[in-house]
């Protein structure tokens, strides 16, 4: 069954505390808690809100960067960028348990993810998105198709989660390039119904495993 994470961020009418709440709402079961300019002091009163109501959901709740605040928010897992802490020093300081996603924007940064031992990898940008600064070049659709291929041909078994300005008529092109989920922001946190978007997502997802 294919996967959609929620990753956080903030608008005019949701917090990052209730934008998770809402998609959670809507049915999604993994979240990202990224807030990218806030201290580690803001990142702990909004992860541990967000872990609990994760935890009260069944959702898995991983954490943007900050490898020293997992303990803390008793998070699942983390989400580490390429300039972040490597992957295997991640692992040394986590343990064995904990889920670690890499982020990838080419194949090549798929294979060094999965030899570090990366639990998941967020591939992308698929498209420009302000939700990010400092965007790496766009895969489009055909940049999936290209490097999935590649993994199947490899034997690269790693879920594979595609992320950046994706919306809900791009997911069944980018599932049928064989990645395993899709990461969402933007267009679940600013629909008018955040929620009905998530289960609206979660439906187009579901269909497609039956195609
Ligand atoms: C699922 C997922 N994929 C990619 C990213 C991007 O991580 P990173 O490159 O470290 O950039 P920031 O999110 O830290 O700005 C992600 N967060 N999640
Ligand atoms: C964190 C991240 N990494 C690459 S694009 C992106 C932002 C995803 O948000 P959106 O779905 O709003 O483009
Ligand atoms: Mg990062």
């Amino acid at each position: 069954m294919a996967m959609l994470q929620f990753i956080s961020h903030y608008n005019s009418r949701y917090g990052y505390v209730s934008g998770i709440g809402a998609v959670l709402n809507g049915g999604c079961r993994w979240v990202q808690l990224r807030m990218k300019s806030a201290s580690d002091s803001e990142v702990v009163a909004a992860g541990l809100a967000a872990g609990d109501m994760c935890r009260r959901h069944g959702a898995v709740f991983i954490v943007d960067d900050r490898v020293h605040l997992v303990e803390q928010l008793g998070a699942d897992g983390v989400h580490l960028g390429k300039g972040d802490m490597p992957v295997a020093e991640a692992r040394r300081i986590l343990g064995p348990d904990r889920i670690i996603g890499a982020t990838a924007n080419t194949f090549a940064d798929i294979c060094s993810a999965v030899e570090d031992g990366a639990d998941y990898i967020g591939l992308g940008p698929f498209r420009f998105t302000t939700t990010k600064e400092r965007l790496s070049p766009v895969l489009g659709k055909d940049g999936y198709v290209k490097i999935m291929e590649r993994c199947r041909n490899e034997g690269i078994t790693v879920p594979v989660v595609a992320i950046g300005g994706i919306l809900a008529d791009d997911v069944p092109e980018i599932l049928a390039a064989g990645v395993a989920g899709i990461a969402m922001s933007g267009a679940l946190l600013n629909a008018p119904s955040p929620a009905g978007e998530t289960k609206r997502i979660l439906q187009l997802i579901e269909r497609k495993q039956l195609i």
